[in-house]
């Protein structure tokens, strides 16, 4: 090739003209590119994004290879390794340092299949190469160990520094622990609300979580005490608020979104996803039937200008597939795999952009 000489400045200068689209600042000053290597006719380098489920992946892929084309030259060949670390904004704290996202899952009214919601975005962000955890902190129905297919499982105790401390159960790949692992200490057969938080804060003190991107934590639903244990105990990156479209859960939901922008609370609101959408007969693909009304998730969450992450159809496989321990989004073919997959890749960019723009989180102080 001619006198042109290509060494690593000039590519990290034309990779600055690329911007993250999300994040709204270039790739470089994003510190998301990573070892250049400059060969003969070609250069090669990896491009570290903030999640594995990064929809725009393919986006940043070919404006990289254009910007270097026309800012270095149009004949290099340009090799692209596309890898992810997820971010973070937390600033240290004693408790779960390996974990770089809590994320809160409520819902105004029971019933509306947070669980579902719960442990199926689990599945699909780790399916996409996350580290993925859940906590089941819902007393009123612990659901997570059977929806998992572990109800019969129990956590063991291992001996860490002197210290003892609970392994969660790990199941196609995730790391659970739920307060139905647990008999209350009394066995009371109903959890309580004090013994359940004591419950929530030794999930999070005393057990050996590791490292991992996202820790979903499904709560009970409405405002509770639980809530508030939460946000005293660990920074919580964002919640996110399961609906279906129907007045009395949309009425409930506002109440529950509503709790965590409380300034004592003020945790993020990452989006709204709503389930039961709508229902689609398998033998007729093209319809689709409004049975709890429409769109409300999605003005649900306009009115209070919060992203909305998606809408899950009423499918029966999503409950069989529930009843049997094997979350639905595991069928990834399916229109339910499609719909958990899209909500959980736009939660995934959600907490990327909110971890890139938003300031650190740290526990809640306790308010007397
Ligand atoms: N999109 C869906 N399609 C079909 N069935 C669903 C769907 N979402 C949830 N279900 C079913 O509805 C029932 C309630 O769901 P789930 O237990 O997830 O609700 P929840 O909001 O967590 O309830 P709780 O108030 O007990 O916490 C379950 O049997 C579940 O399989």
């Amino acid at each position: 090739m001619g006198e042109l000489t290509v060494n690593k400045e000039k590519i990290l200068a034309a990779l600055s003209t690329v911007q993250e689209p999300d994040l709204k600042k270039d790739l470089v000053t994003l510190n998301m590119i990573q070892d250049i290597e400059v060969g003969v006719g070609q250069v090669r380098f990896t491009v570290v994004l903030t999640t594995p489920a990064c929809p725009l992946k393919e986006l940043i892929r070919r404006e990289c290879t254009e910007a270097i084309h026309r800012h270095v030259s149009p004949d290099l060949q340009v090799i692209i390794n596309l890898s992810a670390n997820v971010t973070t904004a937390r600033t240290g704290g004693a408790l779960i340092p390996g974990v770089k996202n809590v994320i809160a899952i409520a819902s105004g009214k029971g019933g509306v299949g947070k669980s579902t919601v719960t442990s199926n975005l689990a599945m699909a962000l780790h399916r996409s190469g996350a580290k993925v955890g859940i906590i089941d902190a819902d007393i009123s129905g612990p659901s997570i160990p059977v929806m998992f297919g572990a109800d019969d499982m129990k956590p063991t105790i291992s001996q860490v520094n002197g210290r003892n401390l609970i392994n969660p159960i790990r199941q196609y790949g995730i790391k659970l622990m739920s307060i139905g692992f647990m008999t209350p200490p009394d066995s009371a057969v109903v959890w309580r609300g004090p013994m359940a938080s004591q419950a929530l804060r030794q999930f999070f003190a005393d057990t050996d979580w590791g490292e991992l991107d996202y820790l979903l934590i499904d709560l009970p639903p409405g405002t509770s005490d639980i809530h508030i244990t939460l946000v005293q105990t660990v920074p919580v990156t964002g919640a996110v608020i399961v609906t279906t479209p129907q007045k009395v859960a949309l009425a409930d939901a506002t109440k529950g979104l509503a709790m965590f922008r409380q300034p004592q609370i003020n945790v993020p609101v990452l989006g709204v996803v709503e389930n039961m959408a709508y229902f689609t007969p398998e033998e007729l693909p093209d319809h689709k039937y409004h049975i709890f009304g429409e769109g409300g998730g999605r003005r649900l969450a306009e009115q209070f200008s919060v992203p909305f992450l998606g809408e899950i159809p009423i499918v029966q496989r999503i409950r069989e597939a529930g009843d049997e321990g094997r979350p639905a989004v595991m069928e990834e073919d399916s229109i339910q795999g499609h719909a958990f997959r899209d909500a959980a890749t736009e939660l995934a960019r959600q907490i990327a952009i909110r971890n890139a723009s938003l300031q650190k989180t740290k526990e809640v102080e306790i308010q007397v």
